[in-house]
């Protein structure tokens, strides 16, 4: 028998190219030579934003001016956008609204949820683990409303939360490590105890299946900036489950999400649905930059997504243990796929200036405290050959 003929790595990676069905939407974004592994962080500028947002400026501010509220659906925007993101995170259309940033929406979600959970449940759930500004919130909104604050982590929130749990925020993707969370099982073990579950998205949508309804989430936030591509500061969403619109009662009650904005009544009365989440005027500029960058995910399924996503995070880990000698890195990342985001994240040595390093050799990704390398993988334009160039320029910089 022969043995088998062991393709060259960077050959392989050309092959897994052209076999990727999602391969041709890199056209649809505007990048150069570099590789870009920093889509965790700020997706890449879809190629359709920059004439769109001129034309929003010159012909909708500049000559419709005040008429482009209705007009060009200006007011409608943040409902119409929440529909776009919708399909997405698996949700119904209604239940979304866009808006103000991922720290506001934290906020807000989860006043509400420990509103809705009743005076006699006294405590709060926060993923321990968590980006810094939702842990900052929570300990604000538990402190408001007299709550005790308690910080986990994720994988003992299931069998944490109690008749005392108001709500959990949890994050779906953790932002140092990559690692994905439980949401169905976390979720449904905050509904048995009588809970709500709060979750942050901002790491997984548009990277992953987030099942929102299907799992009967109660209330989820999440930013645009990430693997959707919004634009730096692109407002934030609001997903409000239609089972707990009703009884959504938001700390931020401004006059967008009255039920009838120009009433100009005195007396706050919420709107229907998710609106009632929105709370002031809507930043427009950004909000119709992020729906023209949404435009890229047109006839795009979010399975596909996952499926090279997975390809592309499992086919860089293997390089980069071929590529670095052994003991120099470490993966943080989850070897399992049930329970891996869409980065990949590796301890390292005087992590900052291996990254810096990287930068100067043009793979982008990025240095998070203490000593971990991030490496976001955007499937929508990443290829196999990226992946194959990080990690043998991660080799070289670590291995000269
Ligand atoms: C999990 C998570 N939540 C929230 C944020 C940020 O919130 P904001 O959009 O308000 O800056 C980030 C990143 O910036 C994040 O990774
Ligand atoms: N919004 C930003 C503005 C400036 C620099 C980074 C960010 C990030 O989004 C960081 C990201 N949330 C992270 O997971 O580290």
């Amino acid at each position: 028998m022969s043995e088998p003929i062991a393709v060259e790595p960077v050959v392989e990676a050309a092959r897994l190219d052209a076999a990727d069905p999602l391969a041709p939407l890199r056209a649809r974004f505007v990048l150069d030579d570099a590789v870009y592994l920093d889509g965790n962080s700020l997706g890449a500028l879809p190629a359709a934003v920059p004439d769109r947002l001129a034309e929003v400026v010159r012909r909708e501010w500049g000559e419709l001016r005040i008429r482009s509220w209705t007009e060009a659906g200006w007011w409608t925007a943040p409902e119409r956008i929440g529909d776009r993101i919708a399909p997405l995170v698996g949700a119904a259309p209604g239940q979304i609204v866009v808006g103000d940033s991922t720290s506001v929406n934290v906020f807000k979600a989860l006043v509400a949820a420990i509103r809705l959970a009743g005076e006699e449940r006294d405590e709060v759930l926060v993923d321990a683990t968590t980006f810094p500004t939702d842990g900052y919130l929570a300990a604000s909104a538990a402190r408001m409303t007299g709550r005790t604050l308690r910080p986990l982590p994720p994988e003992a929130i299931a069998a944490e939360a109690g008749p005392r749990t108001a709500a959990a925020l949890v994050n779906h993707v953790d932002y140092r490590t990559g690692r994905l969370n439980d949401l169905p099982g976390i979720t449904a073990a905050l509904h048995a105890a009588g809970a709500l579950a709060v979750w942050d998205l901002c790491h997984s949508a548009g990277a992953l299946p987030v099942g929102l309804d299907e799992h009967g989430v109660d209330l989820a936030v999440g930013c645009t900036y990430k693997y959707l591509n919004g634009g730096p500061g692109s407002p934030a969403y609001l997903y409000i489950n239609r089972a707990v619109q009703g009884g959504f009662d938001s700390p931020l009650p401004g006059w967008n999400g009255h039920r009838e904005p120009f009433g100009m009544r005195p007396e706050f009365a919420p709107a229907e649905g998710a609106l009632r989440g929105r709370v002031g005027t809507p930043d427009i500029l950004s909000m119709l930059a992020l729906e023209a960058a949404l435009e890229v995910w047109d006839g795009v399924g979010i399975e596909a997504v996952r499926a090279k996503s997975l390809a592309l995070t499992d086919f860089f880990l293997r390089r980069v243990a071929a590529e670095v000698p052994a003991g120099l890195v470490e993966s943080l990342t989850p070897a399992a796929h049930a329970e891996r985001g869409s980065q990949v994240a590796l301890r390292c040595a005087d992590a900052g200036k291996v990254m810096a390093e990287l930068i100067a050799r043009g793979v982008i990704g990025d240095f998070r405290e203490p000593d971990v390398l991030r490496f976001g993988f955007t499937p929508l334009y990443t290829s196999f050959t990226d992946a194959y160039t990080a990690a043998r320029t991660l080799g070289a910089v670590l291995a000269p």
